[in-house]
């Protein structure tokens, strides 16, 4: 297995229709990282997951490290289209589509491992339910079951737990504490700072542009918190992409200021000042 970074963003903007939603990213992943990514509303989280999946190119920078590895990507909940007939076991077999191809059979040990996988999700006994009749949190088990299958090198999910109950959020947060020490990298957006404390030893921080990245205590710190809610709330959809990389100091009092694409100094103080495994040196 290769050491050099999972992810590695060089002065990623990343946006819509030419308009940046999310500004000079900066920062490497190591590989076996167990990251969450946290922000406020409309900081560009689920932005950066898209990109990492592949599903939206950057207006500006580079993203590198994910040649060569398998990315699996479980979107919000909310964005999924749930109402196909199709069977809980069908539905997570589609985890194993690069190794059957889109119309290929199943053999015996595939079938195996399908039923494996419902079983580590708690869905033993669910394979031959249609996918609509399960509730919110056993949607989310058989999505984990297809991503368990789909065997990826580094998961991204955005808001794996929200709108779900505390004991299906403990397992399959202990499902991906497993995944991650069987080595592989995991990024998952998340809202609950408690449970991102507890449960994720590094946490990236968005508000339109990267806050911190680090060890989780030195990212939420008072500080960082504060500069996190003074992200401006819009999104200006008419502001060009701008030059320069704007500076922390300028997203913490307020002075950010997208529509005219000011020069601003270089200052990504926390993003510059780790070391690539997100270590202060
Ligand atoms: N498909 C899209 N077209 C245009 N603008 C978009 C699109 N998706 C997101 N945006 C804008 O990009 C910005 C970042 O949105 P994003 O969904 O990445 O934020 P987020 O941090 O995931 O927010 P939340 O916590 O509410 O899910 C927002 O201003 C949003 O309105």
């Amino acid at each position: 297995m290769t050491h050099a970074p999972a992810i590695d963003l060089h002065d990623v903007t990343l946006g819509y229709d030419g308009h940046p939603a999310v500004h000079h990213l900066s920062c490497a992943i190591a590989p076996g990282t167990l990251m969450a990514v946290v922000g406020p509303n409309g900081a560009g989280k689920s932005t950066l997951v898209k990109a990492l999946a592949g599903l939206l190119q950057p207006i500006g920078g580079r993203i590198d490290g994910l040649a060569g590895r398998r990315v699996a990507y479980l979107p919000q909940q909310a964005s999924l289209e749930r109402g196909f007939p199709i069977r809980v076991g069908e539905f997570a077999a589609m985890g194993l589509w690069q190794e059957t191809g889109a119309f290929g059979g199943f053999r015996g040990a595939q079938r195996q491992r399908v039923r494996d996988a419902l079983a580590a999700v708690g869905l033993d006994g669910y394979a031959r339910q249609p996918i609509d009749t399960l509730s919110g949190g056993q949607l989310q088990r058989a999505l984990f079951a297809r991503l368990m299958l789909q065997d990826a090198d580094i998961l991204l999910l955005d808001e794996p737990f929200s709108a779900i109950d505390q004991r299906t959020t403990a397992d399959l947060l202990a499902l991906l504490h497993q995944w991650n020490r069987q080595g592989k990298t995991v990024l998952a957006v998340l809202h609950d700072l408690q449970q991102v404390r507890t449960a994720f030893p590094r946490t990236l921080m968005l508000a339109r542009e990267l806050v911190a990245w680090g060890d989780t205590d030195e990212v939420l710190t008072p500080e960082n918190l504060r500069r996190m809610h003074v992200m401006p709330e819009a999104f200006d959809e008419h502001a060009p992409v701008c030059e320069v990389a704007p500076s922390a100091g300028d997203v913490a009092h307020g002075h950010h200021d997208h529509a005219h694409g000011h020069a601003h100094s270089h200052d990504h103080v926390h993003a510059h000042a780790m070391s690539p495994e997100g270590r202060q040196p």
